[in-house]
Order: C-alpha cells, then structure tokens, then sequence
C-alpha cells in the first residue's frame, strides 16, 4: 500500500526572522524532523518566505505589489537553496514546484503536477511548493499559501494538512492554545485578523481554509516550530491546535472538484435546476438563470440556486461564451451528473 500523503506549509512568520531573512535554525529543524517522517510519508512542503528573503535587495522597500514580486523572485532560489543545504546532511534532495491558480481549475494539468510529485516521492526527493509570484497576478493569485496547501491536500487526498505558524496553534481568550476542535466555528470567535507584516494570510485564513479541508475527511493542524519535535508532536496530535477531519466518502477527484478555491465562474439556476442537481441528475442550459465570469471548457464552476445560495460546484462541460448563445436551449447539456457536487 502506498504511504499516506501530508502536506506540511510553513508562512512567512514561522520561518523569518524580524528582519525579514530566512531563520537558518528553524529551517534545520524542520529539515531534521520532516526526515524523521519521510519513511512513513510521502510529503510536500509549501513555503512562504520568498518576499522576505528577497526584499532586502529592494530599494526603498513599501510592499508593493511589484517591489513584493520581485522580492519574490529573488527571494525564491535563495529559500530553495537553503532547504537544499538544510536537507542535505539527511540526504533528501528537494525539488522546487512553483505553482498559480490556473493549475489547478484544470484536471488534466492538475495532474500532470500530481504525476511529477509522484515522480519525485519515487525517487525520494521532497517537492517544496510556493506560489509562482512572479507572473500570478491580481485576480489569479491565490489568496495565500493556506489556499495553496489547501487545495494541495484536496487534490492530493492528504491525511493530514499541517499548518506551521509563528503562533502556534488557535489561542483561546486566555492565550491557551485550543487542542482539539470538532467545529472550527467553535473557534473563529477567539480570531484577530491583524497578520504579519510580510505574510499575506493569517488565523482567520487558516481557519476557513481547514474549515474545507475537514470537510473533506482531511485532518488539520495547526502548529509552531518555535520549540523543538513542533511538527512530530503535531503529528501525533500532541501539540498544536488539532481540528478534527469529518467524515467523506468523496472520491479523490470530487475532493478535487468540491475544494472550492478553483472556481472560474459562476451559474444561478431556477427551481427546477435546483431539484434536479439535488436529486444527483446533470445541470441542463435550459434550468441556468445567469452566468457570471469567464470560463472555459473543464473548469469549475459554483451553482447556486434562485435564492443565491451555492448548491453546488461542477465541472463545466461548455464554455461561458458558449452557454450564453444556448441559454434557453432544451438539453443541452452543461455539467454532468458525475462533475457536480454538492455543498
Ligand atoms: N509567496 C509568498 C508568500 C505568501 C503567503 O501566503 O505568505 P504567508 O501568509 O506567510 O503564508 C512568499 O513566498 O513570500
């Protein structure tokens, strides 16, 4: 049987110094304990930290969007080269994989990534992941890398999604960090939204993003490396704050599907749409009542009924442009029964 997948991301804040550089001693520690699981599972590290390794090079540093980018690009092979170093002594090689929305609202380029990734577990190389900052711009960015480890961990099936944060897990009003949660509404209430200076998400951001990945039969963590066996004891659901994973019976590509962060588009349909998605039967042109953004072909899509309530997310088997002109058309068909799931 084939080791379980983990994905394990480390923000911007876990990993950086105040003053903004890569931490060399917690980067060797999650080297040395991310080799201690390597046996037992195939993992994909996604780092944030490339915009604080690279802006130093940056004159007159504010934080905008372009001098961010280019921080990143300097950033980027300076992070890799340290992970490189730091996995070194254990003998794992790393392989960088920089990724953009667009990757994922496709299935067949999804997985191209995933058969790389399986490529690399077999030769026993770590895939450490960012954002491809450079060329993902406004609206195809992701909103931070807990959307890209989040989607990873869908797509992926993971086990478990280990979110390593300078916090260290869910602090409760007491500043006691909260160990194990059944209902991450349960927490959100103790949530401040301020965040780092150089991350771009924060807890309420990881919270959302777990809130998915439970619902999808994924376990959460959420952790710090501040002090050491950070991550093993996360594992073990010793340390951290542990949101417990509901129970799915979704196949790996309804996981894929139903993540939600993919969406290119949006449909509303009518009543009868609505009771027949409901009833697990394919989404006609006939039933769909607005059409919002720019798809294609193959990329997701949200359904929600005449009230505006999404029911659903599917796969498109048609374009935008070509739903408009066939609105009103009977039987015509727009996502298949087996590409629709429900919310
Ligand atoms: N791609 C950017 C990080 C963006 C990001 O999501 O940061 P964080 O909220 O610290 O995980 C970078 O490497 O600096």
């Amino acid at each position: 049987m084939s080791k379980p997948i983990i994905i394990v991301k480390f923000g911007t804040a876990a990993i950086t110094r105040p003053s903004g550089e890569p931490d060399l001693e917690i980067m060797k520690r999650i080297a040395a304990e991310v080799a201690e699981v390597h046996d037992a599972y195939r993992v994909i590290i996604v780092s944030s930290g490339a915009v604080g390794a690279g802006k130093s090079f940056i004159k007159r540093y504010k934080g905008s969007l372009s001098q961010r980018k280019a921080a990143a690009s300097i950033g980027n092979p300076l992070l890799i080269n340290i992970y490189s170093e730091v996995f070194k002594p254990y003998g794992i090689p790393i392989a960088q994989g920089l990724c953009e929305r667009r990757h994922f609202a496709h299935r067949a380029q999804f997985l191209q990534l995933k058969d790389t990734f399986e490529e690399l577990w077999r030769n026993g190389v770590i895939p450490i992941v960012n954002e491809n900052d450079v060329v993902s711009d406004r609206e195809l960015k992701f909103s931070d890398n807990d959307e890209l480890a989040t989607l990873l961990a869908a797509g992926f099936g993971a086990e478990a999604l280990m979110l390593c944060t300078s916090v260290g897990g869910v602090l409760d009003e007491a500043g006691e960090i909260v160990s194990k949660v059944s209902d991450v509404k349960e927490v959100f209430r103790f949530v401040r939204t301020d965040k780092s200076f150089l991350g771009l998400g924060g807890m309420a951001s990881k919270l959302t993003f777990a809130k998915m990945a439970t619902k999808m039969g994924i376990r959460v963590v959420i952790f710090g490396m501040r002090e050491s066996q950070g991550l093993l004891k996360a594992l073990k659901g010793l340390a951290g704050t542990e949101l417990l994973s509901h129970k799915s019976t979704l196949s790996a590509r309804n996981r894929w599907l139903g993540s939600g962060g993919l969406i290119s588009g949006k449909l509303q349909v009518d009543a009868g749409a609505e009771r027949a998605i409901l009833k697990r039967n394919s989404l006609l042109a006939v039933g769909v009542t607005s059409v919002t953004g720019d798809f294609e072909s193959g990329e997701i899509v949200e359904v929600s009924n005449p009230d505006g309530t999404a029911i659903a997310v599917a796969r498109a088997k048609i374009a935008s442009a070509e739903l408009l002109q066939n609105m009103k058309t009977l039987n015509y068909e727009v996502a298949n029964a087996n590409d629709i799931v429900l919310l």
